[in-house]
């Protein structure tokens, strides 16, 4: 647990923050962006600028805004009608947002992202290279996943997975996720009645799964299990998340007084250093390895690379220095991480010790297949 921040009101005080704004909150029933509930939470941010938090705003809204834009009544079917509405419609975000942080004299940027930009080292550091140098020009930046370019193998799809990993980016205290509930539900508050709302919790908590498995509303994309996920992945890098209302007034400025509103996750464990959190925000993996007991074993509690005679099965699509997922023979996620072998090479050598590489290889290349260093476990 960090202790840095243990209380609300000291949580409410702390530096950075990043703020995800969802599609349920931010159009009118799917009739494009709800502008004057915009212009609410600006001057909230504003607010908070003001009074010395930094801030950095994810926010959906282009695909909605798009659809109003060209007429469209019913969310488009293909890939390239959403891509083309999204492009329309995020014209429509930065305008709202230029005009109203123009009204407080404050600059914004637009930061389009895609999982790829994040989970290439050098585009990922330049990404964070960026975003450091507007937070430190006061310029409040305004993020969205890069639609037009993203396919559905590749895409995050749901914007509090952005969030998270811009959190985790510039190193933000807290992930304000801002949604259309006041927080997460013991289940979800549409369809159970007598749900009760968590008002802080671990979260690395695994019964809060079972509670965020309802779905998403009409119009947002992940509902509460991408949000529980999204606060386990700011976590992961020390920060904190409290999922709230939108509607609520004043929410932000509640949050930054210390007020209990929303759902408080907190981190549990040591934040990972930079580079494991980066490998941590490698959402897609192209390949998996199943480990047998001893391997799992070297990995989780003695901290070690993971060798080639402990891997039974290889499966999936991957070039040397691509992410795979290393399950238990159970079928449980253990780790991920960066392998040293494409899977051609991989199928040679699972069971065998390093050894035999040269003589089944025809070379000798690395001693592991996945290097400690290149492991998080998950
Ligand atoms: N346990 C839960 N607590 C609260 N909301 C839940 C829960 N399970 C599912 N949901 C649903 O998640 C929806 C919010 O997610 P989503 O529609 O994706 O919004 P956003 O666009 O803000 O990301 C809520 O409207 C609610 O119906
Ligand atoms: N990039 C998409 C947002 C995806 C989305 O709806 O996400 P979310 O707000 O998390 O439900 C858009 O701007 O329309």
């Amino acid at each position: 647990m960090t202790a840095k921040f243990e209380s609300r009101e000291s949580l409410g005080r702390s530096d950075r923050w990043v703020v995800k704004i969802g599609s349920a909150l931010l159009t009118n029933d799917g009739q494009g962006l709800d502008t004057k509930a915009i212009a609410g939470w600006v001057d909230q941010i504003s607010a908070l600028v003001r009074s010395g938090i930094e801030v950095v705003l994810v926010s959906s809204g282009s695909v909605a805004e798009g659809m109003k834009r060209l007429g469209m009544t019913d969310r488009p079917k293909s890939m390239h009608e959403l891509q083309a509405a999204a492009a329309v419609g995020q014209m429509g975000l930065v305008q709202v947002y230029e005009a109203n942080f123009q009204r407080h004299k404050l600059h914004t940027a637009q930061i389009l992202l895609t999982h790829d930009d994040l989970s290439d080292r050098q585009r990922y550091l330049n990404a964070r290279s960026t975003l450091r140098e507007l937070i430190r020009l006061g310029v409040v930046a305004v993020v969205n996943e890069n639609d037009t370019v993203v396919t559905d193998e590749i895409k995050f799809g749901d914007n509090d997975t952005l969030g998270a990993l811009v959190a985790n980016l510039v190193e933000a205290d807290l992930l304000v996720i801002l949604t259309d509930q006041q927080g997460l539900f013991t289940a979800d508050p549409r369809k159970n009645a007598d749900a009760k709302m968590i008002s802080e919790t671990l979260a690395s908590d695994g019964s809060l799964d079972e509670m965020a498995s309802g779905g998403a509303g009409v119009l947002g994309r992940g509902g509460m299990a991408t949000k529980v996920n999204a606060a386990r992945l700011a976590a992961r890098a020390g920060a904190h998340t409290i999922v709230a209302s939108g509607r609520l007034d004043d929410v932000l400025l509640k949050i930054s007084s210390g007020e209990a509103v929303g759902t408080w996750f907190k981190p549990d464990a040591r934040p990972l250093d930079a580079r494991k959190q980066w490998l941590a925000g490698h959402l897609r993996a192209k390949g998996e390895l199943v480990l047998d007991s001893g391997a799992v074993k070297a990995l989780t509690q003695l901290n070690r690379s993971l060798l080639s005679v402990g891997v039974r099965r290889v499966s999936g699509a991957f070039n040397r220095g691509e992410m795979v997922v290393c399950r238990d023979e159970a079928g449980r996620v253990v780790a991920h991480g960066l392998v040293n072998y494409s899977v051609d090479e991989a199928l040679k050598i699972v069971g065998r010790p390093s050894e035999c590489f040269e003589s089944v290889l025809g070379y000798l290349g690395e001693e592991e297949l996945i290097h400690r260093d290149n492991l998080v476990l998950m």
